[in-house]
């Protein structure tokens, strides 16, 4: 089953009004393939989620970074998933690397927020990837392994699912994964879903890459066959986000 190139842009903790503004400008006028081809959802910091919505072009969508584990309530500072709901943000990201390593969230936390915002109708890039200490010492396929089950036993529907696969030791870094190393993880990956999950779900479900991806190395990476997308930080802060958008023609040739 074709599965269709997916650019997600995650802002992180970055972004002024008017930083803001220009970025959405710079989306607005690009020329990129159709929305047949590519699907391209950008994240910004939780305040200007309206405001980019109500400014970016009707092709591309927003996501948020992160929501609430159950329904909302007395949990100071959280957003929760019925309010992304009500403002239509159609997308969140759950379980950044950031945020498993800074604010503790293990892979069963990761799990339950899936699920609950699975449930209220959101759609889920859902992030998964080692650390640097644990590619070295061999255990890169049973850390993702793990990630990702505690992912899978709470979907409900595969269709509203992007899973993707940030190396811990490549985000932010300059450092990328090679071609090489990024594609036998997406394929151990897609092995995994096929044996635990099922095979029309392994062949249909999007496996995304995120570390460090640029303009120079998108092709490359694009072309690998389990690469299904990316998922970028600072490039997608940047003009070059474009470039990456366009890179979904590859999968075309
Ligand atoms: O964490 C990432 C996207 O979620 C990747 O960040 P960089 O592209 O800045 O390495």
């Amino acid at each position: 089953m074709a599965r269709k190139f997916f650019v997600g842009g995650n802002w992180k903790c970055n972004g002024t009004t008017e930083e803001v503004k220009k970025i959405v400008t710079t989306l607005n006028e690009a020329e990129v393939p159709s929305e047949d081809v590519v699907e391209v959802v950008v994240s910004p910091p939780f305040v200007f989620l309206t405001f980019v919505k109500s400014l970016l072009r009707s092709d591309f969508h927003v996501a948020a970074q992160n929501c609430w584990v159950r329904k909302g309530g007395a949990f100071t500072g959280e957003i929760s998933a019925e309010m992304l709901v009500n403002l239509s943000i159609p997308w969140v990201i759950i379980g950044h690397s950031e945020r498993r390593a800074l604010l503790n969230e293990s892979n069963e936390f990761v799990g339950d927020k899936v699920a609950y915002a699975l449930s209220q109708g959101l759609k889920v890039i859902a992030c998964i990837g080692e650390t640097l200490e644990e590619r070295e010492s061999g255990s890169t396929m049973a850390v993702v392994a793990a990630q990702t089950k505690a992912i899978a036993g709470k979907v409900t529907n595969w269709d509203n699912v992007v899973l993707a696969y940030e190396p811990v030791w490549v985000i932010g870094t300059g450092k990328v994964a090679t071609p090489a190393q990024a594609q036998e993880v997406h394929c151990e990956l897609r092995k995994w879903l096929h044996e635990n999950v099922g095979g029309d779900i392994a062949a249909s479900t999007r496996i995304i890459y995120g570390g460090s991806v640029n303009g120079a190395n998108c092709k490359e990476l694009a072309a690998q066959p389990d690469v299904d997308g990316f998922l970028v930080g600072g490039a997608s802060l940047k003009p070059e986000f474009v470039d990456i958008i366009k890179a979904a023609t590859v999968k075309k040739n």
